[in-house]
């Protein structure tokens, strides 16, 4: 199933919740709505899922409209953040509940709803809890009770609204593999809103970034990581060094530093900021004209990566670099040593990539 959506607004009250949503969505991606709290995610899975109304826009399934459809009628499976399961109801009638509920006419036989439900069972490894109800499961079983009983109507589409926002870190991790297994299994168009990045990241074949009602850039993990198209999503994709400065003839002038911007070569703006990853910091002991003199302030290991805090006396701002532990070893660097530094990169925002 492909998804289209356009030009779609959503007022509530005065407040202008979506704006000019358009998005493509390929058959069977599995896509992430990432965005801080308050962006929209929710309102914009709630109208797709025929939930909540739009004030202007269309949505196109298979190049069909369905704004004028129900929500039983557009034949989506939904998975919220607080597992609803029916805590009355064994695991097994929770799956089959989509299926016994429908019209005589429509409605499988009980065998075959019987071989339906225990291949979902097995899809979620949990053959042997049927008969368990949701209060004897844990949260990450009750979770993926959730998703078999979603699928169990051969959904077109399916939606998920951080369904795993409850859990701890570790069921989290192993929920997102055994989502993006299912996925490929199965090839389901699938919806996912979270605020987590990491899992965005983990999880999605493209990331939908959204802020304050728009999308700020679509694109795949790596897209969206490695060239953030606006300020706002290098901000919220991962940490960030930010030297702010002004633009002469090319050069980003920031303290006692400056450097050349690619691209940038004929910008002159008196404010502005270049961002930078901190694995994109190369790191020298010794000094020399193109580099920054700062003093380790913190140096902690993270696996097998390691992450300095550094104070900048220049500017008087704290910096972060990220590098390898063999990398940090050959350097051997103590907490208040001098170091050097210089951005690998340093992507600058000129008024012509926000004329777009
Ligand atoms: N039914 C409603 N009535 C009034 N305002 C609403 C309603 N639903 C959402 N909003 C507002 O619309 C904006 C977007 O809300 P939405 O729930 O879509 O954001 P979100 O990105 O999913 O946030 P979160 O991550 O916190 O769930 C928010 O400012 C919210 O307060």
């Amino acid at each position: 199933m492909t998804i289209q959506l356009e030009n779609i607004n959503k007022h509530f009250g005065n407040y202008h919740a979506l704006q000019n949503i358009s998005l493509q969505i390929q058959q069977g991606e599995l896509i992430a709505l990432l965005g801080p709290s308050g962006s929209g995610k929710t309102s914009l899975l709630r109208i797709l899922a025929g939930l909540e109304s739009l004030d202007d826009g269309n949505i196109l399934f298979d190049q069909k409209d369905m704004v004028a459809l129900s929500a039983k009628e557009r034949n989506i499976g939904f998975v919220f953040q607080h597992y609803a399961l029916f805590n009355h109801m064994s695991v097994f009638d929770n799956i089959a509940y989509g299926l016994n509920v429908r019209s005589k006419k429509r409605r499988p036989t009980k065998e075959h709803i019987k071989a339906k439900v225990m291949e979902l069972l097995s899809l979620v490894k949990l053959e042997d809890f049927a008969k368990r109800y949701p209060a004897q499961l844990s949260g990450g079983q009750r979770q993926r009770v959730a998703l078999a009983r979603a699928l169990a109507v051969e959904p077109r589409v399916l939606l998920l609204d951080e369904p795993f926002g409850a859990l701890d870190a570790k069921v989290r991790k192993e929920l997102r593999r055994w989502l993006r297994k299912l996925h490929n299994d199965y090839q389901i168009t699938s919806i996912f809103v979270t605020h987590d990045q990491e899992e965005a990241l983990d999880v999605a074949d493209r990331i939908v970034v959204m802020n304050e009602g728009r999308i700020e850039q679509v694109g795949t993990p790596v897209e969206v990581y490695d060239n953030p198209a606006t300020p706002f999503v290098y901000d919220f994709l991962g940490n960030v060094n930010l030297f702010k400065g002004c633009l002469q003839k090319g050069k980003l002038v920031n303290g006692d530093f400056s450097l050349a911007i690619p691209g940038a070569e004929y910008q002159d703006l008196s404010a502005t900021v270049g961002y930078v990853r901190p694995h994109d910091m190369s790191i020298d002991t010794t000094p020399s004209d193109s580099n920054i003199a700062a003093t380790v302030t913190h140096i902690h290991t993270i696996g097998s990566s390691i992450r300095l805090e550094m104070h900048r006396a220049d500017t008087n701002e704290y910096l972060e670099a990220e590098l390898t532990k063999n990398n940090f070893e050959l350097l051997t660097i103590l907490k208040g040593d001098t170091i050097y530094i210089k951005p690998k990169h340093l992507k600058v925002f000129t008024p012509e990539d926000f004329s777009i």
